[in-house]
């Protein structure tokens, strides 16, 4: 690492000579090898853009050039070169790196949200500001993927950008490594594919101009005339009519590893002063046979390997498998069922489903928006529609499951996988959002499965809705095998009653992954002689009914759920009990409604006063002077997030 431990800042690469580059690239991949194993990480995306972002750093003058990064997925070797490589045994781990650009840890970092294809809309921004302020031109670059360039939001910021195409300095750089996770999907896919096919277009050309350049008199008048005529060359050799359309300056496909072309090409960019894409042609996984040659997704993300056995952990049944093996099921006993992911067909687990029945699943891009309202019109069409997609980014889909879905009382099923609080990627991936928002979808039904049995049962019982939108929403990670209840009153599970003969003292309402939990902390209560009934509603909204007369029997009623607090299951819940005029008190447990650092998923619940412990505290705080119960020592206050 001699050289890399030389590079404090991009200034430190400016000196370098291209051999030196070398060596650090070299030494780079090593380094994200070693590190991103250890710690896990996006291993595949990062390998990709070594020499991407040497280059860009060389030619471009971070901070003051402004460089935002699409997901932010890919920019370790951003944080490497801008001296945090020290940090990396702790990447993604509480107190450590976080995996994304962090405005905390670096004057170079902009953007922190890892919600794809938004980095055209921020650079878009940037310019606007950069001109009005005036003085020395200032550059807004992007770094956007080919996956992220499926996002309607890029669109919508390309057509602004090209209403000042020849006067703000904004450079696009598409790293197009031809995958989201998969293969990236669609007509821009194969435009762009259509045009990494013609790599020895930018050669060809300059090949020509150095011979004509230098050829004495009839040279340049040539080299003139074939400038010319460079678009129809470029046309017939390198189709890239769709940016050149919008008025944009298109340059590529460039080799994205080879570090003078990338130079070559940033400089070009650099010095147009208006609107420029720069097309960079990467491999995902870059330098790592391994990584490349993972079929699935390249090693677009990785658990940390056991550094004894080099493999990744053995994991057992995820919410996410129990869903795709029952929904192939499903697909058996009904051919109107038909799925869609955007692409992310593994990660939300739909693999088995799409290998079943090819004929039925779509892969629509990172295009959330279009999936949702793509499958109110395969509802409209006759079918149901299973959307799968991770809770946190339902959000940007909202008004489509609204207004497209809701509205026509469409039987669309969502998947969201995901929901609650995530842990390593941090604020924008924690599934804290979902139940507030579809809270007030008119006709929504949203359940919450506690373990694998009753996500099975749940998701048959959405999948028979035939007059409206359902919703499942489950955690991160391993399923909870199983759960028993002891009774089930309407659609309400009760998963244990205080021991015979003894006080109702506590109505505890559960929701999904929440009822283990709840159930550890009924039993800390049992131990203080505080009667507790557990129960799951298992459909959270509409709350239902049954729950006011179980709120009747109980002294004290609270809620704990892995949803925001603001408008969640609690807020729901006490709004039914008021409307019943049911005044038993109502004390309500759920994610602090900020952003929440990254950590482990049991780390960041700790952090915000989610454990069995926590609940049985703060229950008996709330119990004591009702109950007559002993006041608890003070509570440890549930934390705020970072802001
Ligand atoms: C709105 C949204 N949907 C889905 C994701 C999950 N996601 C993270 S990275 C990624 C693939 C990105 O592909 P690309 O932009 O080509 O970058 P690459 O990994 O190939 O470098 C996806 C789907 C996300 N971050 N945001
Ligand atoms: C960057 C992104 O959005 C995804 O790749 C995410 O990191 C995956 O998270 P999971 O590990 O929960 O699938
Ligand atoms: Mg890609």
């Amino acid at each position: 690492m001699r050289m890399l431990e030389s590079v404090h800042g991009p200034a430190d690469l400016k000196r370098m000579s291209v051999e030196d580059l070398e060596e650090v690239a070299a030494e780079i991949r090593d380094f994200l090898v070693d590190k991103v194993r250890r710690a896990g990480g996006h291993l595949g995306p990062n390998l990709g853009v070594v020499e991407l972002t040497l280059a860009l750093h060389r030619v471009f003058d971070s901070p003051r050039d402004a460089i935002v990064w699409d997901v932010g997925h890919q920019s370790y070797v951003h944080k490497i070169v801008t001296g945090r490589h020290e940090g990396f045994d702790l990447l993604r781990q509480q107190g450590g790196l976080t995996g994304y650009p962090a405005r905390a840890e670096s004057e170079h970092d902009l953007v922190e949200n890892s919600h794809a294809s938004t980095a055209l809309s921020y650079v878009d921004g940037l310019a606007k500001a950069f001109a009005l302020a005036g003085g020395e031109p200032r550059h807004a670059v992007a770094v956007v993927g080919d996956g992220a360039l499926t996002g309607g939001m890029c669109w919508e910021a390309l057509n602004n950008i090209a209403a000042h195409k020849d006067d703000r300095p904004v450079v696009i750089v598409i790293n197009d490594n031809g995958r989201s996770y998969s293969p990236t999907i669609g007509g821009l896919a194969d435009h762009l594919a259509s045009l990494r096919l013609q790599p020895g277009y930018e050669r060809f050309l300059d090949g020509g101009k150095e011979i004509l350049k230098s050829t004495p008199v009839v040279g340049k008048p040539i080299y003139a005339a074939l400038h010319a005529a460079k678009a129809g060359i470029k046309d017939a050799l390198s189709p890239q009519a769709m940016f050149s359309d919008l008025g944009l300056k298109y340059l590529g496909p460039v080799d994205g590893h080879d570090l003078v072309a990338l130079e070559k090409a940033f400089h070009s960019a650099r010095s147009f002063g208006g609107a420029v894409i720069v097309h960079v042609v990467t491999e995902k996984g870059h330098g790592y046979a391994p990584a490349v040659s993972d079929q699935a997704d390249q090693m677009h993300q990785t658990d940390p390997i056991d550094p004894e056995t080099g493999l990744p952990p053995v994991k057992g049944p995820s919410w996410t498998s129990v869903f795709g093996d029952e929904l192939v099921k499903i697909g058996a006993e009904r051919s109107d069922v038909v799925a869609i992911t955007a692409a992310m067909q593994r990660s939300c687990g739909l693999e088995k489903f799409a290998k079943a029945y090819p004929d039925r699943w779509y892969d629509v891009g990172i295009a959330e928006q279009h999936a949702v309202t793509s499958a109110a019109g395969l509802a409209m069409g006759g079918l149901h529609p299973v959307v799968a997609v991770y809770a946190t980014f339902l959000n940007r889909a909202f008004d489509q499951v609204l207004m497209d879905v809701a509205l026509h009382r469409q039987p669309v099923t969502l998947m969201l996988d995901r929901a609650g609080i995530t842990g390593p990627d941090g604020p924008s991936h924690h599934g804290m959002w979902d139940l507030s928002l579809l809270g007030m979808v008119p006709g929504m039904r949203v359940a919450a499965p506690r373990d694998a049995g009753t996500l099975r049962e749940e998701l048959r019982e959405a999948i028979a809705v035939g007059d409206g939108p359902t919703a499942l929403r489950y955690s991160k990670g391993g399923v909870v095998d199983s759960v028993p209840a002891v009774e089930r009153i309407g659609t309400v599970d009760v998963l244990r009653r205080p021991a015979e003969g003894g006080d109702t003292d506590v109505l505890l309402v559960a929701v999904g992954a929440f009822a283990k939990l709840s159930l550890a902390a009924a039993d800390r209560l049992a131990d203080q002689g505080i009667g507790v009934t557990v129960v799951d509603p298992r459909w959270v909204l509409p709350v239902p009914a049954e729950l006011v007369a179980l709120a009747g029997q109980h002294k004290l009623v609270v809620t704990v759920e892995d949803n925001g607090r603001h408008g969640g299951f609690g807020s729901a819940l006490a709004a039914l009990l008021r409307d019943a005029e049911c005044d038993v008190p109502l004390r309500d447990l759920a994610v602090p409604q900020d952003f929440h650092e990254h950590g482990s998923r049991e780390q960041v619940l700790a952090r915000v006063g989610l454990t069995a412990q926590d609940v049985a505290r703060r229950v008996t705080e709330w119990a004591s002077g009702r109950l007559g119960t002993a006041a608890p020592a003070e509570p440890a206050p549930q934390e705020e997030g970072r802001r």
